[in-house]
């Protein structure tokens, strides 16, 4: 079975549009899990813009699934993470100022780095995932890291993909088998929507978890459209 962990940065980015707390993303997590979700997963940014370090706490007390946060691991990241002790902590090597995630880490280059942040998280009981381009070196040198997981970066096969180009999947493929083979657990992300997530599914093995946020979300505002637009007018015209 894969999970689906729900990404909900885009509830709060709602909510922080108004200044209040509507619509409300520690209510927002518990439908999620009990319409079937197997996770929530939360990428607060040092600016805030979405989940804050606060909302990361109050979800502790009411994610009873899978807990995934990710970030880049600057320190405050660090420390909040090892206070709050998820199920899965993500790292992502983006810069402050992204607008979002846009690569993976060379794990290569940034071996030394990875293997003394995992370690204490590891020391926390915290599982670690990170989250690389689908590159077999890239693959390998998670493997020296200590990482339980990686997660496949998947904004470029959902890119390819829109545009007929399913040769796109074959790196992603590769990269899982060779993950699988050297004891790395199997996780993907990053603009995986209802359009490309059954052809990523049947295609790449030993997925894991996938999380989505951004089509999700999205999807969810246009399926539900049709439905409140039916009970205004309802409440208009009776
Ligand atoms: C790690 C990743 O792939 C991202 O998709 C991320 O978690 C989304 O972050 P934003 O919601 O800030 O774009
Ligand atoms: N790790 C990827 C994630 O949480 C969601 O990414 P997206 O669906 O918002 O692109």
């Amino acid at each position: 079975m894969t999970k689906l962990s729900v990404n909900i940065n885009k509830i709060a980015t709602l909510r922080n549009a108004r200044g209040g707390n509507y619509p409300n993303v520690v209510q927002a997590a518990k439908d999620i899990q009990d319409f079937g979700a197997h996770g929530i997963t939360i990428h607060p940014r040092p600016d805030e813009r979405h989940i804050r370090y606060q909302d990361a706490y109050d979800l502790k007390n009411v994610v009873f699934t899978e807990y995934n946060i990710e970030g880049n691991p600057i320190k405050k990241f660090i420390d909040l993470v090892l206070d709050i002790r998820p199920t899965q902590v993500t790292l992502v090597p983006d810069s402050v100022d992204a607008i979002t995630s846009n690569a993976g880490w060379d794990t290569v280059r940034h071996l030394d780095f990875l293997k003394e942040v995992i370690q204490q998280f590891k020391l926390k009981n915290i599982r670690v995932s990170i989250f690389v381009d689908p590159v077999e070196e890239m693959i390998k040198g998670a493997a020296q890291t200590g990482a339980d997981r990686i997660e496949l970066y998947t904004e470029d096969f959902a890119h390819q993909y829109s545009l007929g180009n399913e040769q796109a999947i074959n790196a992603y493929a590769t990269c899982a088998r060779l993950a699988h083979e050297l004891n790395l657990g199997v996780n993907a992300g990053h603009d995986l929507s209802l359009k490309n997530i059954e052809f990523f599914k049947q295609n790449v093995p030993h997925l894991a978890e996938v999380s989505i946020g951004h089509a999700l979300i999205t999807e969810a505002i246009y399926q539900g459209l049709p439905t409140v637009i039916e009970q205004y007018l309802s409440k208009l015209n009776s």
